[in-house]
């Protein structure tokens, strides 16, 4: 089986041999650990990052690395640098597009690579979060026999999305966004820089102000937001990158997909609307935007999950259960066979009758709640197992239902202050029919009708 060439190192190498052509950012990546900013706690003499890479240990020695931090903040760059201490062969791969094959793969080279050159593997997995328990798995033999040393990135916390036995077998590195001056200073020596803007514009004051504000500690986002000004600048022939030139530039740029900013809730809550509306069209399209832009799978599934109770409800029973079967399987799963798990339960909730009925069921009775109308529960409901509770009337006078013909008793069961309320307001759409003709003839058999 071949490798995957699409970010192995060659990949890397190809770049950096055309820097003209490399975004900013990629031009930009500190290819030593001094030229990291921020990471303060990481990078102090003697941490556990620098005796990594300090290099003293031989590459046998070396653990598995597990980077967690917010997007934009180093975690690939600080890979690209342990893999240099290594001096071994550095492959890299995203959850979001790899699974179990590619994985095995990877290893499958690695193991030749020890065997024919004696010449270590770096795997540098990004977004490991994005691989289910099972992909997970799948490295473990790897990582125990040393077959490849594991450095994973992920941006959510690893306790709850990396599988213990991986967490246990490697060293935890958590980075933090970077402060608004790190980021200044970053864009300050990507201006000057000979490998980013050469000097060849300035930037104004009022414009880097932005660019920090807009960036949010993210560096990948500053060095992207000032690669579009300078672009809108000199097509302006503008020498200066002005505060005006920025703003338009960086609007523009906005109109893509941003899986961490608005557009990701405008497509999620699009896509919850268009089931609700049974458009099953729709519906597909705004899933697809999702997966497209790298949406977490459960994340998707959380949404469908919800919808389900929300929007079908008991109009159809079925609908819950499918969509708490699709997250257990894209969980399971993991991209890219996810897609037709979800595809499945979204076509499902969208084809299926709506109710809202059991949504405001709750909300109807908990705004009651909340107004105080709660009282005592009725004395013949109370417990009666414990010594003395029958001296306090507790359980008296209580109907077993089920010694009644038809199992159910005419008795109270609410307290006085909302006896009588009816939440549950059925509809009579789909399989709600069947309840709404049960809750008439119970409650009617409640009231001893
Ligand atoms: N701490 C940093 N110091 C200097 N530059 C940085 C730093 N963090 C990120 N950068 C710049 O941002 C670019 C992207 O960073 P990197 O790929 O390391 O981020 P990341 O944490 O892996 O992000 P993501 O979670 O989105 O993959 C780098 O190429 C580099 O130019």
């Amino acid at each position: 089986m071949d490798e995957p060439d699409l970010f192995t190192a060659a990949a890397e190498e190809r770049q950096a041999r055309e820097p003209g052509r490399a975004p900013l950012a990629v031009r930009m990546r500190p290819r030593t650990l001094d030229e990291v900013a921020g990471q303060r706690q990481l990078l102090k003499p003697g941490s556990p990052l620098r005796r990594l890479v300090g290099g003293s240990r031989g590459p046998a020695a070396t653990s598995s690395v597990i980077l967690w931090g917010p997007p934009g903040t180093g975690k690939t760059t600080l890979a690209h640098v342990i893999s240099q201490a290594v001096e071994g062969r550095f492959v890299e791969l995203s959850a979001i597009t790899a699974g179990v094959k590619e994985v095995r793969a990877v290893i499958d080279g690695a193991r030749r690579a020890v065997g024919m050159s004696g010449k270590e593997t770096v795997l540098f997995l990004d977004e490991i979060h994005r691989f289910s328990k099972a992909q997970q798995d799948s490295l473990l033999p790897a990582v125990e026999n040393r077959w490849v040393t594991l450095i994973a990135a992920t941006t959510e916390n690893p306790y709850f999305s990396v599988i213990s036995p991986l967490l246990s077998r490697s060293l935890l590195l958590t980075l933090e966004s970077l402060t608004d001056e790190d980021v200044r200073a970053l864009l300050r020596r990507a201006v000057a820089d000979e490998r980013g803007l050469e000097g060849a514009l300035e930037l104004s004051v009022d414009a880097e102000d932005h660019l920090v504000r807009l960036a949010g500690g993210d560096a990948r986002r500053a060095l992207t937001t000032l690669e579009a000004a300078a672009g809108a600048a000199l097509e302006k022939g503008e020498e200066s990158i002005t505060l005006a030139t920025t703003e338009t530039a960086v609007n523009h740029a906005a109109v893509r997909y941003d899986k961490d900013g608005d557009q990701h809730y405008d497509v999620a809550s699009a896509l919850i609307k268009s089931i609700r509306g049974s458009d099953v069209d729709a519906t597909l399209h705004y899933l697809a935007r999702m997966i497209e832009a790298g949406e977490d799978p459960r994340f998707i599934a959380r949404r469908l999950m919800i919808s389900a109770s929300e929007d079908v409800g008991l109009a159809d029973p079925t609908a819950l259960p499918t969509a708490v079967a699709a997250a257990q399987a894209v969980a399971l799963i993991g991209f890219p066979e996810a897609r037709i798990i979800l595809s499945q339960a979204a076509i499902a909730l969208a084809l299926a009758p709506k109710s809202n009925a059991a949504y405001l069921a709750i909300d109807a009775a908990l705004a009651d709640v909340r107004q105080g109308l709660a009282g005592a529960v009725p004395p013949h409901l109370r417990d009666a197992h414990y010594g003395g509770a029958g001296k306090l009337g507790h359980g008296q006078g209580y109907q077993y239902p089920h010694d009644l013909p038809e199992g159910i008793a005419a008795q109270q069961y609410a307290p006085d202050a909302v006896h009588g309320k009816e939440y549950y307001r059925p509809t009579r759409r789909g399989g709600e029919a069947r309840y709404a003709d049960v809750v008439e003839w119970t409650r009617g058999r409640l009231k001893g009708e």
